[in-house]
């Protein structure tokens, strides 16, 4: 029988280069120390983390909580779903950040570390968040469906995303993701691509990228998206225009400070759904990962996922 305080921990072991496997067994110790029954499952592969959340939700678990870095947080928030319905609506998420990057905590102002998140879960503070839903094409062409919290991107995120996880993050999340940025500015070509928003045109033509943000940062700390907020009922969708290379390496450390939106080219728009077409290849990134491509259908389900936190 289960206790509905039970916490599930879904535990990305390579998360944090392989780091999240060797402190687990200690953050697990300290945790039910802390007076929390604890059971948990190291995930063995990519897709995991979804397929163990499906299935712990379908037991009956309530409380789940996902320990690895923003790959893992996403595919744990895909567990939460199946058929296109939440499992269970009353089930709770707790993020334990411990990854290379973590992107989402920024924006929830979640601190990193085992004490950190003792104090979230002891504060007991819970909120409800949207979460963004994209239809895609994946690498085999089939129409796929993908959930996320934090932001999806096209263009040169997208790029990014595919070198910089080909590459080890031993240089931890911000600096690799830096590498990657530079190397992909450099042999990126814009893409022509249109943007409707609420059924509205709101771009057509040669553009950098669009970020469709659900929170505010990616790419281990760049603030793209800086007005963002997880429980608006919004996307922000941020557009960045027919920047040149040298446009953009200019103006690369404006996006880590949130102060690009004042660039002529830049565009932010807000609405609940958003089409996206190229007629070029066109990358998809999604919270860090990279699992398709262009056409592009996001919907927001408002206020559907409650969080620690
Ligand atoms: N057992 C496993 N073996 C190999 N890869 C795994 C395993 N479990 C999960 N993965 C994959 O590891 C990838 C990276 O995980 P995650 O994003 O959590 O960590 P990270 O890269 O260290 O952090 P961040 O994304 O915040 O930089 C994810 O795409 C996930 O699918």
């Amino acid at each position: 029988m289960l206790e509905n305080d039970s916490w599930f921990a879904i535990v990305n072991p390579q998360s944090a280069n392989g780091n999240t496997k060797k402190r687990w067994p200690e953050y697990s110790k300290r945790l039910i120390k802390g007076g929390y029954r604890l059971d948990f499952a190291y995930t063995t592969e990519p897709g995991d983390a979804t397929r163990i959340t499906q299935r712990k939700l379908k037991e009956g678990y309530t409380h789940i909580m996902a320990v690895g870095g923003d790959g893992t947080m996403n595919e744990v928030v895909n567990g939460f779903f199946s058929n296109g319905q939440l499992i269970n609506p009353e089930a709770e998420l707790a993020l334990f950040s411990h990854g290379t990057g973590g992107d989402l905590i920024r924006t929830l102002l979640i601190s990193r570390g085992i004490e950190s998140f003792l104090d979230t879960l002891g504060r007991g503070h819970k909120r409800l968040i949207d979460v963004g839903e994209v239809l895609f094409q994946d690498e085999q062409g089939q129409q796929t469906q993908r959930y996320f919290l934090n932001v999806a991107d096209v263009g040169l995120g997208g790029e990014t995303v595919a070198r910089v996880n080909k590459q080890s993050k031993l240089l931890g999340g911000k600096v690799s993701f830096l590498i990657g940025s530079v190397l992909s500015i450099l042999r990126y070509r814009n893409k022509f691509m249109s943007c409707k928003i609420d059924g509205k045109l709101v771009f057509e033509g040669r553009l950098n990228s669009i970020m469709v943000a659900n929170g505010r940062y990616i790419g281990g700390g760049m603030m793209i998206a800086p007005h963002a907020e997880l429980d608006d009922g919004l996307f922000d969708v941020v557009i960045l225009g027919d920047f040149s290379k040298l446009m953009l390496l200019r103006h690369l450390p404006k996006l880590y400070k949130g102060t690009h939106l004042e660039i002529p080219g830049v565009t932010v728009h807000r609405g609940r759904s958003v089409v996206i077409t190229s007629i070029e290849k066109a990358l998809l990134d999604i919270d860090g990962e990279q699992p398709g491509q262009a056409p592009l259908k996001f919907s927001l389900h408002p206020q559907a996922l409650c969080l620690w936190g």
